[in-house]
């Protein structure tokens, strides 16, 4: 691909001119006690809006005060933990319940399920021409990058895309819902061909199997998986569905479709957040510091050795200069996210059978070890806890699963909560989403063009 060439010095310039005038003084926040990232000076969040969708508990609060507890995901009313222990003992996939849960608010019956199953089923394939001129045509390094592209074209191929009632939005989400799955593989696809110079295979999803199946059946050569990788991944699936309307691809959704726009705008706009690495972008950093730790530490096993690299992160001296240790610290939980906690027992089980048990005993040193180095380096205040994507990488990472699509799993699940959310945005919200911003420059006398040097 063949792009202008660009002048950087020009570019150069014209962002340290940006840079200068849209600094903000930090104390100027305090000073006019702004809500930054809408959150409370103690780290909660604002309440902006009331949901009967999900909720995330991970303090109480006594006297106005937050007070960490251990974490739980609540999916309409259900604690995540007892329907995945429901779903383990009975040996059936359930993501697809996930999704009929989180969308119309009650758990199916086995009859409401088959049909959910065979609505989903049929929404599965691409529509005609989809993948040859909108996915084969422009692929893209970056999946999430292509899947928010394939969301915002679907409206050219809805005859209805303008219609915001409950049932039109209901519909396109479910064929969104079904259809992810494809727009992510054939995305990959694509991405291998044009961009590692390998063979693309386009593999069709079949009615019959579930999202977590059809998935691995499209991105394999060979179209084959085994039992337990696909109950891995449909477990994967049901712990990524949904996280509150709080979360930054969720409230996106409330955001957008406040404005009174259509699905694939909303969709597409959340899609572009998730793929963010402070969101579910962070699965894939996780893998990409975990590189960067065995390169740089030699032995994995020493908490010293491991410590000095985390410290060194802390301090912006190692891996991508940021600042942040992937996979820690979350907005909301503070002593454990328990999706965390079920995927590391997971992780622990597979790391035995693929003889990967020394990289799951690093994984684990940093969650131990992490809080204490981080409240060394930063001063006591808000608690910190290993959050879901420092193990999902791991797990799908011992599935075979190649690094670019983690993220990318995070959306095929995540789109049942987006969903529900738009569904009750729609429903329920019925105002413009409009805060307040203070304006901190100065008024200035107009110049004209022959007047300014
Ligand atoms: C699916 C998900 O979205 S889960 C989250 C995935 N993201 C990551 O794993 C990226 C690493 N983690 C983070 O960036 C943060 O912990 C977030 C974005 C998840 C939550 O951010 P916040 O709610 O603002 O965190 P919190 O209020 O605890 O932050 C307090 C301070 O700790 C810092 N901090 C929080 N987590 C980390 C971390 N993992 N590494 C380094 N510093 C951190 C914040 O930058 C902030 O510093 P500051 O006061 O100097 O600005
Ligand atoms: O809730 C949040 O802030 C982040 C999120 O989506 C998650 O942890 O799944």
């Amino acid at each position: 691909m063949q792009y202008e060439e660009v002048d950087s010095s020009m570019i150069n310039q014209l962002s340290a001119l940006a840079e200068k005038n849209d600094y903000i003084d930090p104390e100027l926040y305090t000073k006019f006690d702004v809500k930054r990232g809408l959150r409370d000076s103690d780290g909660k969040g604002v309440l902006v809006g009331l949901t009967r969708i999900g909720n995330v508990y991970g303090y109480d609060v006594i006297d106005g005060k937050p007070v960490a507890v251990p974490g739980k995901l609540i999916y309409r009313g259900y604690d995540v933990e007892d329907i995945i222990s429901d779903i383990e003992i009975s040996e059936q996939f359930g993501f697809e319940q996930v999704i009929y849960l989180l969308l119309f608010g009650d758990l199916p019956n086995a009859s409401q399920l088959a049909e959910f199953d065979a609505l989903l089923g049929q929404y599965r394939v691409l529509p005609d021409n989809f993948v040859e001129d909108m996915i084969l045509k422009s692929p893209s390094s970056d999946i999430m990058n292509k899947l928010a592209r394939s969301v915002l074209v679907s409206y050219s191929y809805d005859p209805n895309p303008e219609d915001v009632s409950t049932a039109n939005n209901l519909l396109q989400c479910i064929q969104l819902i079904a259809r992810f799955p494809a727009m992510v593989a054939y995305g990959y696809q694509a991405k291998r061909r044009h961009y590692d110079g390998k063979s693309m295979y386009l593999h069709n999803p079949l009615p019959n199997l579930s999202t977590a199946e059809n998935f691995l059946r499209m991105i394999r050569a060979d179209k084959n998986y085994d039992k337990l990788e696909a109950e891995l991944l449909d477990l994967a699936l049901i712990l990524h569905a949904e996280h509150g309307g709080g979360n930054n691809s969720s409230l996106t959704v409330h955001v957008v479709s406040s404005a009174d726009t259509d699905t694939y705008s909303a969709i597409g706009a959340a899609v572009g957040s998730l793929k963010g690495r402070r969101h579910g972008g962070a699965n894939m950093k996780v893998m990409e510091m975990m590189d960067d730790l065995k390169a740089n530490v030699s032995d994995w096993a020493s908490e010293k050795e491991v410590g000095d690299y985390l410290r060194k992160i802390l301090r912006k001296e190692a891996f991508d200069r940021s600042g942040l240790v992937y996979g820690q610290g979350h907005a909301v939980y503070t002593i454990s996210d328990p999706r965390a906690t079920l995927l590391r027992e997971k992780a622990r089980k597979l790391a035995a059978v693929k003889k990967c048990s020394d990289e799951f005993d690093l994984y684990c040193m940093i969650e131990r070890i992490f809080p204490g180095i981080f409240e060394a380096e930063k001063g006591a205040g808000k608690k910190i806890c290993t959050n879901v994507d420092f193990y999902s990488g791991f797990v799908y990472s011992m599935l075979g699963i190649p690094r670019e699509l983690y993220t990318p799993i995070f959306a095929i699940s995540r789109i049942a909560g987006w969903a529900a959310h738009r569904l009750e945005e729609n429903i329920s919200g019925g105002r413009i989403y409009r805060p307040a911003f203070k304006q901190v420059g100065d008024l200035r006398e107009y110049i004209k063009l022959d007047d300014r040097h």
